[in-house]
């Protein structure tokens, strides 16, 4: 047997939902750049679940089903205030929170794809919610119900923030919310699979996905590099603190990627982004730094800006504390995620790798009392 560590470039499964070939990302066919320069995100959803754009009625139709089902319940509402709100961690309430949907879900171990898609919505609608009344609860404020009336982006932001957002923001977020929806076969997407592989429940699969992406070489680069970002301060301390980072082997977030080498198609979207609201906010030394960072990282260590560099300091001109970054990742993923769980369970085999055994030879079992 050999073995590939961390299973680099090793062809795991096939899938129609998105591909990456030669660094050009699409999703069902669909470049990226197109997609993010013409999509709402209810449209990428459409598209990841049905692996086709929606017509006008369509649209409409799925718009309004994930508007009608944003609301929580006061049963989670009230776990989410039980929490230890100054130490828990927003991915944490949000992990816990997605497996207590199950609990109040009738469905949530019906298997049939109909159910299944009825819980995708009911799901999808019910993460941004969770995440908005988390923010706010911990912030001593109650949470804001949705408005049927409002994009899936719009009504994100009014439910964080109590007021109707400007369009600059909701265009933002609606962007960052299309680039962020999938990724092919990255970690926390084969966590999923792997999981419902089993023939398990799709809230399993996903409580188990957000679990993956909340670590710091995945999606929980973009709050660490907002922490980074912070940590510089001012734009003439950038390169001394990457220097002396990277002198002592320590890893710059928001940098590197396993699948592209020469930069992340998405990375540029969220550059201009930044380039664009830290202008509006008057705090354009965050994406000065993040430019200084990216050519200093690439031209000494030829690594690229990966999608979590440049959505830190969009994020934060937004208004947007940094420990929700996160969430907001895991809220677009959960697109992916729920497409890639379909389709698992579509064509479905169990997913059991083998491991190559490096322990001790064979040898024989000592008693209790003769062991030193
Ligand atoms: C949405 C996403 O998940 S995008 C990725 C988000 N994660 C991050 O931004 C965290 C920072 N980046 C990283 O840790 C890595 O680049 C990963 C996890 C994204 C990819 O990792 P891998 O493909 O396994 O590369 P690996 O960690 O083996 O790195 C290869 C070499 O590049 C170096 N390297 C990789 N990324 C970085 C980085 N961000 N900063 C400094 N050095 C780096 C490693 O230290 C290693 O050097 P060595 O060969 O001298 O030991
Ligand atoms: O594909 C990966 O390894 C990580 C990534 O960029 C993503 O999940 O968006």
């Amino acid at each position: 047997m050999s073995t590939t560590k961390g299973l680099e470039n090793i062809v795991a499964t096939q899938s129609a939902i998105s591909s990456i070939i030669d660094d050009q990302l699409s999703y069902v066919g669909y470049k990226i750049d197109d997609l993010a320069e013409n999509s709402s995100f209810e449209e990428i959803i459409y598209l990841l679940w049905n692996q086709k754009l929606p017509t006008k009625s369509q649209l409409d139709e799925l718009k309004a089903d994930l508007a009608k089902n944003m609301t929580i319940s006061e049963a989670i509402i009230d776990h989410l205030r039980s929490y230890d709100l100054k130490r828990v961690h927003p991915m944490a309430a949000l992990r816990t929170a997605v497996s207590l949907l199950a609990i109040y879900d009738d469905e949530a171990d019906e298997m049939d794809e109909a159910a299944n898609k009825r819980k995708a919505i009911r799901i999808q609608a019910k993460i941004a919610s969770i995440v908005a009344a988390f923010a706010r609860i911990r912030d001593g404020k109650d949470p804001i119900q949705p408005k049927e009336d409002l994009s899936y982006s719009a009504n994100f932001l009014f439910m964080l923030n109590g007021k109707e957002p400007e369009d600059i923001e909701v265009e933002a977020i609606n962007k960052a919310l299309v680039l962020h929806a999938d990724h092919e076969l990255n970690a926390s997407t084969f966590t999923a699979r792997v999981c419902v592989a089993t023939l398990s429940d799709i809230y399993s699969g996903l409580v188990a996905a957000i679990g993956a992406l909340k670590g710091p070489l995945h999606g929980g680069a973009n709050e660490n590099v907002m922490k980074m970002l912070l940590e510089i301060g001012e734009e003439e301390n950038a390169i001394p603190y990457i220097k002396e980072k990277l002198e002592n082997k320590e890893k710059i977030m928001g940098m590197g990627h396993r699948v592209y080498r020469d930069g992340d198609p998405r990375a540029k979207f969220l550059r201009e982004m930044s380039k664009q609201l830290t202008k509006r906010t008057g705090q354009e030394k965050w994406y000065n730094m993040s430019i200084k960072i990216e050519d200093y990282v690439k031209e000494h260590k030829g690594l690229p800006a990966n999608v979590d560099f440049y959505s830190a300091s969009v994020y934060h001109s937004l208004g947007i504390e940094e420990d929700l970054f996160t969430p907001i990742f895991a809220v677009s993923r959960t697109s992916g995620w729920i497409a890639h769980i379909l389709e698992q369970y579509a064509d479905n085999r169990l997913i059991r790798p083998r491991a190559e055994y490096n322990g001790p030879d064979l040898q024989d079992y000592v008693a209790i009392e003769d062991r030193s």
